[in-house]
């Protein structure tokens, strides 16, 4: 018999090897216990560990996790590659996401980074094309490729939805994209939504000679979404857009799957994330879901306005980054900015992130004081003047659109 307790995860010399995920974490210890009992609780439970000391017969393979670094609230937990399935994402969050964070040992458990080795890394397939979406699906040389989401978010009716888009295109944004709460309900049926709206795209791309494509949102319980993707494809989109939190790992995974035999990008609405890393002190960062979601393969990904929009955003700039950055070729994902933003925002929001991004706006489009069209034709003028470098005041003088908006709504911060 060979005794496992829970002190055995611990060790503070340990120098993790190059195939183990190594995650950092913030916690903050139950009020009886130390925080090196909580570390390797922590890695017990994220692992192969229980409460109790285990009593085990025989030979088992080691697959423990080890705590190797605390640093005032912050624990380093070290994971051996072996402990995951390869390739599947669900298994590798209930490791590392898992009981761990409704342990009582633990008063509050955040998981800030991971840092993914190779061999786990390139176990997921990736995104498809990422930011490469601006000029392979679009042209847009180097300014940001523009969205809009009609609003009311729900409610319009099929015909209402379709025009809203219409205009939009015309107006010369390069995509509508589907709010995160619309899907196949009775005021505004997926099907028709997607023909009518597909046949309205066409008609704006001949008026305009630009290229334009639509988000529609696929998100439904698995097997129906497979389907919509299958729809999607047949019905001449270039995109499906997913609801990745609510819809779950295992959907996106499938989705991905799909997508690639029709060569269908993926853009991610993030609803509901901040369940998990609003509080800072609990939960799962927006900078992991960054992470999850790179690896499960989407191609665009919501990832906020550097605070500049309405609502809170956990450091853009730097999840950018990261979803830019190299991870073994791993084709990059292109950022999303999203939330109350409106055409005065556009120059803040390039200068703190850049122009490798796309942007959306509802209420900055359909809020215009002359409707949605003249709010498209604003917004994107915003973004044409931002990328040549004029201002929005000396753009404005003969974009009588822009101005109206910046009449409307300067450079506020809407909430
Ligand atoms: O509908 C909107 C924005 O509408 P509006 O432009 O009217 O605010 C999106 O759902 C949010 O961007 C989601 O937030 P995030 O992008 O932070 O996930
Ligand atoms: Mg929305």
């Amino acid at each position: 018999m060979t005794g496992i307790t829970y002190e055995d995860f611990l060790d503070l010399d340990y120098d993790p090897a190059e195939s183990e995920l190594v995650c950092t974490f913030t916690v903050h210890p139950a009020s009886d216990m130390d925080m090196e009992a909580a570390a390797s609780r922590v890695a017990s439970e994220s692992s192969n560990g229980t409460w109790a000391e285990l009593q085990v017969d025989g030979t088992i393979t080691d697959l423990s996790a080890t705590a190797c670094g605390i640093d005032g609230d912050t624990v380093r937990v070290a994971y051996p590659e072996e402990l995951f399935e390869l390739g599947n994402m669900p298994q590798v969050l209930s490791c590392i996401a898992g009981n761990i964070m409704g342990m009582k040992a633990v008063d509050r458990i955040r998981l800030e980074d991971c840092e993914w080795p190779e061999g786990l890394a390139t176990s997921f397939v990736g995104p498809q094309f990422g930011s490469a979406v601006r000029n392979d699906i679009f042209d847009a040389g180097e300014r940001p490729i523009t969205a809009t989401v009609p609003k009311p978010k729900v409610g319009l009716s099929t015909d209402q939805h379709v025009q809203v888009g219409y205009e939009a295109w015309t107006g010369g944004l390069d995509l509508l994209k589907d709010d995160e709460n619309l899907t196949d309900q009775g005021f505004n049926r997926f099907d028709e939504r997607l023909t009518e709206s597909l046949a309205a795209r066409d008609d704006a791309q001949d008026e305009t000679g630009e290229k334009k494509s639509y988000l529609i949102n696929v998100t439904a319980d698995a097997n129906t979404m497979l389907e919509r993707v299958d729809r999607v494809a047949e019905a001449g989109c270039e995109y499906v857009m997913v609801d990745v939190v609510t819809c779950g790992w295992a959907a996106v995974q499938a989705v991905r799957e799909r997508c690639e035999e029709h060569g269908l990008a993926i853009h991610a609405h993030r609803a509901m994330h901040a369940a998990f890393d609003r509080v800072e002190t609990q939960g799962v960062s927006m900078r992991v879901i960054a992470q999850i979601s790179r690896l499960c393969g989407v191609d665009q990904l919501h990832t906020g306005t550097a605070d500049l929009g309405k609502l809170a955003n956990e450091d853009t700039v730097g999840i950018n980054e990261w979803l830019y950055g190299d991870l073994y070729g791993m084709t990059d994902v292109l950022p999303m900015a999203s939330g109350g933003l409106h055409p005065g925002l556009v120059p803040e929001l390039v200068k703190r992130v850049g122009t490798n991004i796309g942007v959306q706006a509802g209420g900055g489009v359909h809020g215009h004081p002359d409707g949605t069209h003249a709010g498209a034709k604003a917004f994107r003028q915003a973004v044409d003047a931002t990328v040549e470098g004029t201002s929005l005041e000396e753009y404005a003088a003969d974009h009588p659109e822009l101005q109206v908006a910046i009449d409307k709504w300067g450079t506020e911060t809407p909430r």
